[in-house]
């Protein structure tokens, strides 16, 4: 395992060693190590162990009246003491990654400007066109992951400008908790290249360039800079984009996935844990996946990047492409996407079905279709009505209903709902969290289908095999990878995913499957070892002093 490491250049004594997150342990610094550092003096005489103090972190955290407040909470303690905070995410990963992760998140990038404190990761606005490599070189570690956003469609929140800063940020922590992926390689950065939101552009407390969004050529060029001075800086940096809006998203994914090692994770994370939920639901139901008609709700990143997985999870199963796509169907918010309507944007046209006349709602499209799943990616809270689920229970024994979207206020409906509407039959996953659900008796405990099941993994198995590229087949590896690990137990409970607490035995397992694709394409840095998995577990950072 590898240890928090120092680098030399850091300052090592005193006050300042104090004051470094990644070398800081506060009242853990033994006696000797107090003497030998200078640190005598500058610190309460109590010796603490780790443990007392991640105890006393979550003593102080849960007197904390509101999530925002814990959030703001163990923002500072990450920027007092690293291992500290990784070890308090780690052990307490079902409780804290609300918090430093969606939903949490969400509200913390609307109020991103009043809750600032410390900066973390990199700001880089288009008034730095020109200089993006020179400033890159302002980072003092070698970063192997960076996660970008352009803070156009943060969550279900729309844009909001350089306050998505906190998705990085907060998407890092998990790849460094989940799957081990060292605090120091990580960089969050934010490419500020204005905002339309009105409100964000009259706030007092903005911190982002207040003007209106770069748009066209000077955005491509602008990103395209940014591309080239970050592969130039960081070479080999596998590249995560994050929260773009539907327009930048497909381009730049296809623009660059050929010649980068890069993904999207909104559009192929979501894919994976979302086809992992259905493997583990037609465990539970029964049936091939190649026989399932699935209707979305929602036609953006998430939509199209599960159905164009699904579709070929279902060729793999012996489906012809043209049967796996009838089988996959979107709504978008003006109804059925269908071949006769005008106007369809490009991503949504693979599933512009024809011979079905267009249907205007989402109840309709299922009494028309009967689909044996829905999946909710719109982010339209409340979308899947008592009469939604009350229809699709009527069309199916074990009706598939996964309300992905986020944060809270934008699921398409709550796990109380959909266990109640279907009379407990529902096989249920959701995109925000949700206590379990008592009913006649029985105790379902949903799991969220979120992607911190997958993308830690997916960027642990890139950076260990040194993979150049990433490619479907790693999300649809990391999906199996992912549904082998849910157990009858967690089935019998209606959880299609398994519990997070073993995420990082989840993460590794996924981080050697994608490891293996690497190495079986020839797109990794060296040969295969003998132990794929060992080498993944060899790399992963344990947070302790
Ligand atoms: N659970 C997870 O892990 C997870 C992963 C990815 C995305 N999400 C969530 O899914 C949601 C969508 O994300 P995205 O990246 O696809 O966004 P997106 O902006 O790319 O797509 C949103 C889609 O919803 C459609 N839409 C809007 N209003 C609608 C309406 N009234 N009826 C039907 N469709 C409507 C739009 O036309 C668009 O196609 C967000 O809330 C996001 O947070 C969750």
């Amino acid at each position: 395992m590898v240890d928090a490491h120092s680098t030399p250049s850091k300052p090592q004594h005193g006050l300042s060693l104090l004051r470094d997150p990644l070398l800081n342990r506060g009242t853990a610094f033994t006696e000797q190590e107090r003497a030998a550092l200078g640190l005598r003096g500058l610190l309460p005489p109590c010796v603490l162990t780790m443990q007392t103090q991640a105890d006393r972190v979550l003593t102080n955290l849960r007197t904390l009246p509101t999530d925002l407040e814990k959030y703001v909470a163990l923002n500072a303690l990450h920027d007092r003491n690293e291992a500290l905070f990784f070890r308090v995410v780690c052990d307490n990963i079902d409780e804290i990654q609300p918090l430093i992760y969606t939903p949490t998140v969400g509200l913390a990038c609307q109020k991103y400007g009043l809750i600032f404190q410390r900066p973390r990761g990199m700001f880089i606005s288009s008034r730095d066109r020109g200089q993006i490599a020179e400033i890159l070189q302002n980072w003092p570690y070698e970063a192997k992951l960076i996660v970008v956003t352009d803070g156009e469609r943060i969550l279900g929140l729309g844009d909001l400008g350089a306050n998505g800063m906190g998705i990085p940020v907060g998407k890092l922590s998990l790849y460094s908790a989940c799957a081990g992926v060292h605090p120091e390689l990580c960089l969050p950065i934010v490419l500020d290249v204005g905002t339309n939101n009105e409100e964000l552009l009259a706030d007092p407390y903005y911190l982002g360039l207040r003007e209106r969004r770069l748009t066209g050529e000077a955005y491509d060029s602008f990103v395209d800079e940014f591309m080239t001075a970050a592969r130039k800086t960081f070479p080999g940096v596998l590249i995560q984009f994050e929260d773009f809006a539907n327009h930048s998203a497909f381009k730049l994914l296809h623009k660059y996935r050929d010649e980068a090692c890069v993904f999207n994770d909104d559009i192929q994370g979501t894919a994976a844990v979302a086809l992992a939920g259905l493997f583990s639901a037609l465990r539970v139901s029964g049936g091939k996946l190649r026989d399932q008609k699935i209707l979305f709700l929602g036609a953006g990143e998430a939509a199209t990047g599960i159905a164009d997985l699904v579709v070929s999870a279902m060729m793999a199963e012996g489906a012809s492409e043209a049967e796996a796509l009838r089988r996959n169907w979107l709504v978008d918010s003006r109804g059925l996407v269908v071949k006769d309507r005008a106007g369809l944007s490009g991503h949504k046209l693979r599933y512009a079905h024809d011979d079905q006349a267009p249907v205007a709602d989402f109840l309709t499209a299922i009494k028309t279709l009967k689909p044996t799943a829905i999946i909710g990616v719109a982010a339209v809270g409340g979308a899947f009505t008592p009469e939604v689920l009350k229809a699709m229970a009527a069309l199916n024994a074990q009706p598939i209903v996964f309300a992905l979207s986020n944060p809270t206020s934008k699921a398409e409906c709550s796990a109380e709902d959909a266990y109640r509407y279907t009379e407990g039959r529902a096989l249920f996953a959701c995109g925000s969290p949700y206590d379990p659900v008592t009913l006649n008796g029985k105790t379902f405990v949903p799991r969220q289908g979120n992607n911190s099941y997958i993308f830690p993994g997916v960027g642990l198995g890139v950076i260990a095999s040194g993979s150049r590229l990433v490619t479907d087949e790693m999300f649809m590896a990391a999906a199996h990878s992912l549904a082998d690990c849910v157990g009858k137990n967690d089935l019998s409970q209606g959880s299609l995913y398994p519990a997070l607490p073993r995420i990082r035995e989840v993460s590794a397992r996924i981080a050697a499957a994608v490891a293996q694709v690497a190495y079986q394409r020839g797109l990794a840095e060296g040969p295969a070892p003998n132990d794929v998995m060992s080498q993944v577990q060899s790399q992963m950072y344990e947070p302790h002093y």
